[in-house]
């Protein structure tokens, strides 16, 4: 990672006082406009059912169009992640990842689920993005992306969402988002 990207992020002890994990950069310095993690996770559309994977569930993110994602890596939302990535195959081709529910993801940019939200002491310093993989995606890269639609059926692309950083990010910073704002 710290090759390839020039940074190595990390998920650690929050420097909030009672926030649990979050996400740091550890080694290196993310450049602004980085994409500094990916937000796994099972992506339900609108109208797709999520009502019990979602009882006590701080990891579904919503994006502005209603989807959904649930980047629970405990419990029903585990169960049904590795469900729909074991249904999801195209031959040899594994059409997403889920070794991001294990403390070791292939993909290490796979921790997005664990930024914590900004406060008046620590700014954001990364945003979301939220995307759509568009049908020409490589299909051997498809193994890498820690996202899969809940329904095979749906006839809308899969989508992903990044974090993208602000400013400058250095060694020993924690990543902050802030959770009611999205970058079109
Ligand atoms: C998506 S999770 C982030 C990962 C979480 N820190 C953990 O260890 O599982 C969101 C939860 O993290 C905690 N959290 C996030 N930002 C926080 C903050 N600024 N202050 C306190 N708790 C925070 C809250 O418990 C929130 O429900």
């Amino acid at each position: 990672m710290l090759n390839t990207l020039g940074f190595v992020t990390e998920r650690k002890c929050s420097s909030l006082q009672l926030a649990g994990t979050g996400v740091f950069v550890v080694r290196g310095r993310a450049q602004k406009g980085s994409v500094v993690a990916m937000y796994p996770g099972t992506i339900y559309q609108a109208d797709e059912p999520i009502f019990f994977q979602s009882i006590r569930n701080p990891f579904v993110f919503r994006c502005i169009d209603g989807i959904l994602i649930d980047g629970n890596d405990k419990a029903m939302s585990k169960i049904v992640f590795r469900s729909c990535s074991r249904r999801d195959r195209l031959g040899p081709f594994s059409l997403s990842d889920s070794s991001w529910l294990t403390p070791h993801p292939v993909n290490p940019l796979a921790v997005g689920q664990y930024v914590n939200n900004c406060s008046n002491e620590k700014a954001a310093n990364v945003c979301y993005q939220e995307y759509d993989v568009p049908d020409g995606f490589p299909l051997e890269l498809r193994q890498f992306l820690p996202n899969v639609k809940y329904r095979a059926d749906t006839q809308r692309p899969l989508r992903c969402v990044v974090l993208v950083s602000l400013r400058d990010i250095t060694h020993g910073e924690e990543l902050f988002s802030n959770y009611y704002t999205i970058v079109h």
